[in-house]
């Protein structure tokens, strides 16, 4: 697929910055203090999201202070869109979690359904509990469960299309240091 790199480049020069990276990273350090409170003595398995969650988790991960096991899973349903479809998954998880304390890490709750299948998965499988941390919670009234809330929450987002800190606009700018939202979405 050509990628029009003007129009990546435009899109930055255009976005608004909603949260700049020193906001960011505090609400991360609020929710590693929290996790730290909650998760010191349960031993988990913890799953980033990719590719969404990479940042966050790279920036949460070393201010947890007690002992986890660290893997990934790979569940997408924009694709590089704007708009979400069907789940795909392009990778489930690896390591064993029977029995264990997991928590997920993704960079984003929008409509919450990524975040509930992983959940639900989680569960089906065998984990003792499961716990959900995000960067960002979108705020609209589209939620796929309106009572599902995460665990760790970092920051509401307006109703807008954002990227930066993982998250991408049509597969760029997750390095974009602050949370962006595109001009017109
Ligand atoms: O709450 P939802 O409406 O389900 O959307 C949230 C999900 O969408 C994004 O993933 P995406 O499918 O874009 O994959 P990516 O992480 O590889 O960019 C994001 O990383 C979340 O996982
Ligand atoms: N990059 C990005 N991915 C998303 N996945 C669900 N909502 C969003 C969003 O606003 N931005």
């Amino acid at each position: 697929m050509s990628v029009d790199l003007a129009h990546i480049r435009q899109v930055m020069a255009e976005a608004d910055c909603l949260y700049p990276e020193h906001e960011v990273d505090a609400a991360i350090t609020r929710i590693a203090q929290q996790i730290n409170a909650d998760l010191a003595m349960a031993n988990p398995v913890v799953f980033c999201v990719m590719n969404g969650g990479l940042i966050f988790a790279g920036k949460l991960l070393p201010q947890l202070n007690f002992p986890l096991e660290l893997s990934y899973l790979h569940a997408t349903r924009y694709c590089g869109q704007t708009s979400g479809g069907e789940l795909f998954w392009k990778a489930k998880p690896e390591l064993s979690f029977q029995d264990r304390a997991v928590l997920i890490i993704d960079d984003i709750l929008d409509e919450g359904h990524t975040l509930h299948a992983i959940l639900e998965y989680c569960r089906h499988e065998g984990a003792a509990s499961v716990r959900t941390a995000v960067l960002m919670d979108k705020e609209h009234n589209r939620k796929a469960c309106p009572d599902f809330k995460a665990d760790y929450a970092g920051l509401m987002c307006v109703d807008r299309y954002v990227f930066g800190y993982g998250m991408d606009y049509k597969g760029y700018w997750r390095n974009a240091p602050g949370i962006y939202a595109v001009k017109g979405l």
